[in-house]
């Protein structure tokens, strides 16, 4: 050791303490962490280390004896009465047990006698709440340790604050300190909220509360999942000072606070180090993020005689579990598509231990978050894995990026089935157009094609659907028809009176309404309500299916995104494939009054006549049968008009003889363009 520092070893010194301070800054202040944990703890350990061999190096600004970050400008200042504390870490049995003996020494009792309080670590943002005769009137954060922010309007609007004590005997003064935090059901569920809505999206549950602690406007606050855990009384009356801090945690509990349900009190440091690998084991179970165990000296007066060093209490330790979030490689990006079509980007990493699993996988959710993430292939990523939850990317590191790294684009056609993909303007999922043919889909389109409310097939269950799909006898609803009794009774648990009853079902069922047959197909977002809306407006299948978007549009109740799936449903060739084939199985229904109030043609009855030479017969036909007209072969009195196209004959003659009138095929664009009606 020596006293005078060279040069180069300060001014390493100095740069570990910058790249601290900046990561303090980001990570309390910003709630943003540029570093992952372990990044942050390997630049901490290289300072402390430095320290150890150059004490003279240690100054009281040093990241090693200061907790946290200064507060931020936007709330008033709280002095802590007492200093809100980090905690020291072990991360092996070796160091857990050095603990115990380097506690043990002044308290003057063997280490395996020691009583211990044994509690996860939640890793949320600390809390400070001072009650004066039972009524909540601070809160604060930790901020720097001694000086904290005034966050008490924030802090009333959780749920699991009480805003006075319950019971009665209440202290004349009570601090209470615990930990506010996000399940990852809420977490997740608000970070889906922001993603559509493009506000921003949290790193992690951590940075989520402690983010949505220290928004400004407390009704904010307010609609934000979190909840605060009791674990440390931090002044009390004296009259009231319990023996333990178990004790202690029991009296916070009849005062209607929440303690940690995982709490037990142990003895002996072996007894320690085995609660901390049950936790670890229950780790993955638990709703919420825990980075370690809290290990505390149960007795208070133990407590008082060990004291504090410089950041941290002596007499607790926090044990660390191995980081939820690591640094990898992308190396691809891989589109899946799930039940309902719905195409999901997955990055495929170079393998990387995440909280004890190795993780290859993560997903990128859709598009836009690739491009909030601004992510390449070859780029370096921050992984978060919590729980049973799916690993996600959650940061990327743009300036290692390397010079090939290559852009993701969505693919133009379904990696399963071939079907056009489907990116709706304002959706930010992109879908697989084929839901009648995907292989991805079919369990799910089977399932709602059978369901009551659909075609209502009588006895066609989840469970034989299952295994029709696996063994592969069905691929599309049409094929449903298709089936013999004989294949049907061959499946399990079938035998040959069910295979007939499901016979039987599937022909009651080609007879149904166009409304149900509309549902049934199961277009995004075409519900029960809309598919009669359908039937109703347009009364036949084939008018339907040549509506276009403009003509949807112009139906009460049917907005664009609506309008847009139809188009794309119907405009996929497999879909329209599996229509004919579903009709061609027999499937029928009786024909539709059209809604007059919708329909401009309605009570008209057209003929097409001659070549047509911008449309195709049939579209036009669609066209003016979406506008309610009647599209008939031949001339009568009753023809509203004719369309002559090119080379017409006998049928324009009688027109003419008739006296009805007759439209150029220029006049006819017009009317259907007038209409949006043409596809
Ligand atoms: N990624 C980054 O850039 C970055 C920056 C700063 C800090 N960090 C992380 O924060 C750690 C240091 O932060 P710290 O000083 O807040 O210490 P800490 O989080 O390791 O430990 C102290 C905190 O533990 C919490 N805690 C949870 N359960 C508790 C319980 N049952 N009893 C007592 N306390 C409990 C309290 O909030 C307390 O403030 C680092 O090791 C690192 O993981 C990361
Ligand atoms: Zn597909």
């Amino acid at each position: 050791m020596s006293a005078t520092i060279p040069a180069p070893i300060q001014e390493q010194a100095d740069d570990l303490r910058r790249q601290i301070d900046d990561a303090n800054h980001q990570y309390y202040v910003e709630d943003a962490p540029a570093l992952t944990d372990a990044e942050y703890d390997r630049l901490m350990r290289e300072l402390h280390a430095l320290e150890q061999d150059y004490p003279a190096l240690v100054t009281p600004d040093s990241p090693t004896q200061r907790v946290g970050a200064k507060p931020d400008a936007g709330f008033p200042e709280v002095e802590h009465a007492v200093p809100m504390l980090s905690l020291d870490n072990a991360f092996d049995e070796t160091e857990l047990r050095a603990f115990g003996t380097r506690i043990a020494k002044p308290l003057k009792i063997e280490a395996c006698a020691l009583e211990f309080c044994c509690e996860p670590k939640l890793d949320g943002a600390a809390v400070s709440l001072v009650y004066e005769r039972g009524q909540l009137v601070h809160g604060a954060t930790r901020g720097d340790g001694r000086t904290g922010e005034d966050i008490t309007s924030n802090l009333r609007t959780l749920r699991s604050v009480p805003l006075r004590l319950r019971g009665s005997d209440w202290p004349e003064l009570l601090e209470v300190r615990g930990e506010v935090y996000m399940r990852h059901s809420g977490f997740e569920a608000l970070n889906e909220r922001a993603r559509e809505a493009g506000d921003k999206v949290f790193a992690n549950p951590r940075n989520a509360a402690a983010g949505s602690l220290r928004q400004l406007d407390p009704s904010i606050t307010a609609t934000r999942p979190l909840e605060f855990c009791a674990y440390q009384v931090a002044r009390i009356d004296e009259a009231r000072e319990q023996p333990t801090h178990s004790a202690n945690m029991a009296l916070l509990r009849d005062w209607g606070f929440k303690t940690n349900p995982e709490l037990s009190v142990v003895t002996g440091i072996e007894a320690v180090i085995a609660f901390c690998a049950q936790l670890g084991e229950k780790r993955d179970g638990l709703d919420y993020d825990i980075d370690g165990a809290v290990l505390k000296v149960n007795a208070l007066s133990h407590q008082r005689t060990l004291g504090f060093v410089s950041r941290a209490p002596r007499w607790a330790i926090a044990f660390k579990y191995p980081a939820q979030e690591q640094i990898t490689r992308v190396r691809d990006v891989e589109f899946q598509v799930g039940r309902t079509g719905k195409l999901t980007p997955v990055a495929k990493l170079a393998p990387v231990q995440v909280a004890g699993v190795t993780v290859s996988n993560a997903t990128l959710h859709n598009m836009d978050e690739i491009r909030r993430l601004d992510l390449r292939i070859g780029d370096t990523v921050t992984v978060y894995r919590a729980g049973d939850v799916i690993p996600k990317v959650v940061g990327v590191q743009t300036d290692k990026r390397p010079n090939d790294a290559q852009a993701i684009t969505l693919p133009e056609a379904c990696p399963v089935c071939g079907s056009g993909i489907e990116q709706i303007e304002g959706e930010a999922d992109a879908r697989c157009s084929g839901g009648l043919y995907c292989g991805a889909q079919r369990r799910e389109a089977l399932k709602h094609f059978a369901s009551r409310r659909a075609m209502d097939i009588d006895g066609l269950g989840v469970k034989l659907i299952d295994q029709l799909v696996e063994r592969e006898l069905v691929k599309t609803p049409a094929d449903l028809f298709k089936l013999e009794c004989e294949t049907l009774a061959e499946l399990p648990r079938m035998g040959q009176k069910s295979a007939q009853n499901l016979i039987e079902s599937f022909d009651k069922a080609r007879s149904t309404t166009l409304a149900r047959f509309i549902y049934a197909l199961g277009v995004r977002e075409v519900g029960e309500t809309t598919a009669a809306l359908l039937a109703n407006h347009f009364g036949t299948l084939e008018a339907l299916m040549a509506a276009s978007e403009a003509a949807l549009v112009e139906i009460n109740d049917i907005g664009p995104i609506v309008a847009a799936h139809v188009r794309a449903f119907f405009d996929q060739p497999h879909n329209r494939e599996t229509i004919e084939d579903l009709i061609e199985q027999g499937v029928t229904w009786p024909v539709v009054e059209i809604d007059a109030v919708d329909a401009p043609l309605k009570g008209q009855t057209w003929v097409l006549t001659g070549t047509l030479e911008t449309l195709a017969r049939d579209d036009a036909k669609a066209a003016l049968t979406a506008l309610g007209a009647k599209v008939s072969g031949s001339v009568s009195k009753k023809t509203h008009a004719l369309v002559a196209g090119a080379a017409a004959g006998s049928k324009l003659d009688k027109a003419r003889t008739l006296e009805i009138p007759i439209w150029s095929e220029d006049e006819l664009v017009q009317l259907l363009d007038q209409h949006g009606a043409r596809s």
